[in-house]
């Protein structure tokens, strides 16, 4: 599936990590199921051996062993110095190079060798073609909402009189899940800018004929107490968090103390144990009936609240929603002429109060032209000042106060925007914030840059909290919905 090679590849650093730590583990102790007896090394292949870098002579003479055994090459005397005749040879396919003399083989381009798999040489990346289908909307699909959340919890002096609260009744929400209309300049990425996995790399060509990586001489290695302390420390280097990886490794090891198992074979049992963790929190965000839907974005700076605002409008906008943007970081002009570049992009207004002014005032404001033209959504975005607690507490609680004077059921939804290069204070803002506002889900943004991406199964294990996104880039269709299947699997670094 193109998508998830996309979030694969984004993943690289956090699955890249885990993947050399398994790799690691495994070496430490594990053998090898079928070793072949050491082949005698014919000099043709030590010649070839020195041409290419990083593969032994004993690694070429099994590649030039198989070449032979699969057709694909024919023996040539030893004494023969003539060049091989390609007319003579007995397959179709390209056969110019098969077992090459010292003096006339130095060809150092393996990919003349003819290969009996073309097909498993690197593709180009399917994912330059932009993909005429936004896969990343992360909402768009109508979903039974969870019952009302509570209100968050109410200001010291809620001076307004009681009011009628309509019915909390989410009903299902009305985003069409249909084709959306086009996004507005979603430009993608081209993956090929991007640094990739080394994988490419560990698996050349002699690696692919030797059988490296396809089950062939696969090394394995009996789960033990130390192999499972080994695997803990891994996944808490990951970011996992202690708790956390001592029950995926829990979890995994019951039932299987003394199999031998490859690192794909963990790769596996590891990226099921993560998905089990993450099914119950992948949730998309719920959209009620009532409109507009206020989404409250709260965050610390810098964590990607106006990046993934803008991201999310357009993809609202992309799915036939009428949305409106309240900057209301107003303490700092800069966030505000970002969310306006940001409202650009996705095609959405954006309303914006003079600096310094009161952020509840600018969310009254916004509620209300909001409300007047037939908005679907409003996302109101907020300071992330963490240095100052009361302050910020006070300044949310008042947001949140005035927006109910028009519609007492808002905030509708509270996403809480972290970024996943904080690591493990990933969790301790997630605790602060749910003091601060009343928190109903998360996106985790930056898991493209870091190698600190099983912190995101620490928060699922830790907090419960529905993940409605994630962000694997700066580009405005860089927000993905939050599958599990695929974000475990990505991240252990499993193909598919
Ligand atoms: N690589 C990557 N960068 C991201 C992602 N999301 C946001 N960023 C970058 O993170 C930086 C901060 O993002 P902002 O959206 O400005 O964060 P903010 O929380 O609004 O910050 P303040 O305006 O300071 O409150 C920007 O350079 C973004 O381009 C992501 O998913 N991946």
């Amino acid at each position: 599936m193109a998508f998830f090679k996309k979030l694969k590849d984004r993943l690289f650093k956090s699955s890249s990590k885990i993947e050399d730590g398994l790799d690691a583990i495994i070496e430490d102790g594990g053998t090898q199921d079928a070793s072949d007896p050491p082949a005698e090394i014919d000099p043709k292949a030590e010649a070839l051996a020195t041409t290419l870098e990083g593969v032994t002579a004993s690694e070429a003479q099994q590649a030039v062993d198989h070449l032979i055994a699969s057709g694909a090459a024919t023996e040539v005397p030893a004494d023969d110095t003539a060049k091989p005749e390609p007319e003579e040879q007995p397959t179709p396919e390209p056969d110019t190079v098969p077992v090459p003399k010292p003096a006339t083989v130095p060809e150092p381009k393996p990919d003349t060798v003819p290969t009996p798999k073309p097909a498993t040489v690197p593709a180009p990346e399917p994912e330059r073609v932009p993909d005429p289908k936004p896969d990343t909307i992360p909402v768009p699909k109508p979903t039974t909402p969870p019952g009302p959340r509570p209100a968050p919890a109410p200001p010291v002096e809620v001076p307004e009189p009681p009011q009628e609260v309509p019915p909390a009744t989410p009903t299902e929400a009305p985003v069409p899940s249909g084709d959306p209309a086009p996004a507005p300049t979603p430009v993608e990425i081209p993956l090929d800018t991007l640094p990739k996995a080394e994988a490419p790399t560990k698996t050349g060509l002699l690696g692919r004929l030797l059988g490296r990586g396809d089950g062939k001489g696969v090394t394995r290695r009996a789960l033990d107490d130390d192999m499972l302390e080994q695997l803990e420390e891994l996944l808490i280097t990951a970011d996992m968090g202690v708790d956390t990886a001592l029950r995926v490794t829990a979890n995994l090891a019951e039932g299987r103390m003394g199999k031998r198992l490859s690192t794909q074979e963990i790769k596996e049992l590891l990226a099921q144990e993560i998905a089990r963790i993450m099914e119950p929190v992948a949730r998309p965000l719920p959209l009620y009936s009532k409109t507009p839907q206020v989404v409250l974005v709260v965050g610390v700076n810098g964590s990607g609240k106006t990046t993934t605002i803008g991201k999310l409008a357009s993809q609202f906008r992309a799915a036939g929603k009428k949305v409106v943007i309240a900057a209301g970081d107003t303490f700092r002009a800069a966030a505000v002429e970002q969310l306006q570049v940001w409202g650009d992009r996705a095609g959405v207004p954006v309303l914006t109060a003079p600096e310094g002014s009161d952020p509840a005032s600018l969310a009254f404001d916004a509620m209300g032209q909001a409300q007047a033209d037939g908005a679907d959504l409003l996302m109101i975005d907020t300071a992330g000042r963490l240095q100052n607690r009361a302050d910020l507490m006070e300044e949310l609680s008042k947001i949140v106060r005035v927006i109910r004077k028009k519609d007492p059921s808002a905030p509708h939804n509270t996403l809480l925007v972290l970024d996943a290069t904080t690591g493990q204070n990933a969790l301790s803002q997630v605790a602060t914030f749910q003091k601060l506002a009343d928190v109903s889900g998360l996106v985790m943004t930056k898991l493209d840059g870091t190698a600190k991406g099983g912190v995101l199964v620490a928060l699922a294990d830790k907090f419960g909290l529905p993940i409605h996104a994630i962000g694997v880039g700066e580009q405005i269709d860089d927000l993905a919905p939050f599958d599990p299947e695929d974000f475990a699997a990505a991240l252990t670094g499993i193909e598919r």
